[in-house]
């Protein structure tokens, strides 16, 4: 694996409204490796995931993507750096009136100038890889929730990103489904030679995947290191988290009398 910095995240603080929700984080993501994002839910995964895809602006500190600050770059370069990321969202994000092949094609359809036919060998090479061969016509109400989440691979790779983002790749799979989606990550990283980020609470799914992993709990990265280095890890909420014990959250009593008067005290 390379040490080069494919995204690099500097001191990120981000605000809904006046609450704080990602306290000074910093992270990279090497070329070539798979770096989960895991944490508990309301840890700040989808946030500090949109950070990532420049979705949202932070309050303060600063995103590279490919060297580029994603918050200052022109509209124009933006549009050439989302060419070289891929996103495979939760859920798989398919246009429910476009068939598979129609899907999977939108990306060079958006982006390229290619005629008809090679866009369609490009796709149907694709769904080789995702194993969704000879699929080209089927609808997405009528695919299997691993065959969605195959054909929104497909779509996340069509244009040979250098980032492939996956969001809860495996969640709501059933184990046998949910661990082949986890060995075609691990394909695809090889075959392609991409860095991959995938936001997961799914424990197996990171232990199984991940070079790295980082660990988000209450909005702070708790750690980032290899897997044995994570399960050794000393850490108390990393501990709860891997062994799934739930701490009820440190509240301050005036937070807790706003929640329950709906702001009014
Ligand atoms: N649009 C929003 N406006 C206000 N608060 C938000 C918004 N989106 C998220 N939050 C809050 O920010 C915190 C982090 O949410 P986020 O969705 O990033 O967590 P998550 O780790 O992805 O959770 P999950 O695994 O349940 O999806 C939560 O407390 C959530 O309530």
């Amino acid at each position: 694996m390379s040490t080069e910095s494919v995204i690099a995240v500097e001191s990120l603080v981000t605000h809904y409204g006046s609450r704080q929700i990602l306290k000074n984080v910093s992270l990279e993501v090497r070329a070539g490796e798979i770096l989960v994002i895991m944490g508990g839910s309301g840890s700040g995964k989808s946030t500090l995931l949109n950070h990532l895809l420049g979705l949202l602006r932070p309050t303060s500190g600063n995103v590279h993507i490919l060297g580029q600050d994603i918050n200052t770059i022109p509209d124009i370069e933006l549009t050439l750096l989302r060419q070289k990321i891929g996103v495979a969202f939760q859920g798989g994000a398919l246009f429910s009136s476009l068939s598979v092949l129609e899907n999977i094609l939108l990306p060079l359809r958006e982006h390229t100038r290619l005629d008809r036919m090679t866009m369609e060998i490009m796709a149907r090479l694709k769904m080789e890889v995702v194993n969704l061969a000879g699929f080209d016509a089927l609808m997405p109400a009528e695919l299997s929730g691993g065959m969605i989440k195959r054909a929104a691979l497909a779509r996340a790779i069509v244009m040979d990103p250098r980032i492939l983002f996956c969001d809860e790749p495996s969640a709501g799979l059933d184990p046998v489904v949910a661990a082949q989606i986890d060995d075609l990550i691990l394909d695809l990283r090889d075959a392609m030679a991409m860095s991959v980020v995938v936001v997961t609470h799914e424990l197996d799914s990171a232990f199984k995947i991940a070079d790295r992993i980082c660990v988000l709990d209450q909005g702070e990265i708790l750690a980032i290191g290899s897997v044995p280095e994570i399960r050794a890890h000393p850490n108390e909420r990393i501990q709860n988290l891997l062994n799934r014990r739930v701490k009820p959250v440190d509240l301050d009593p005036e937070e807790y009398l706003r929640r329950l008067t709906g702001g009014r005290l």
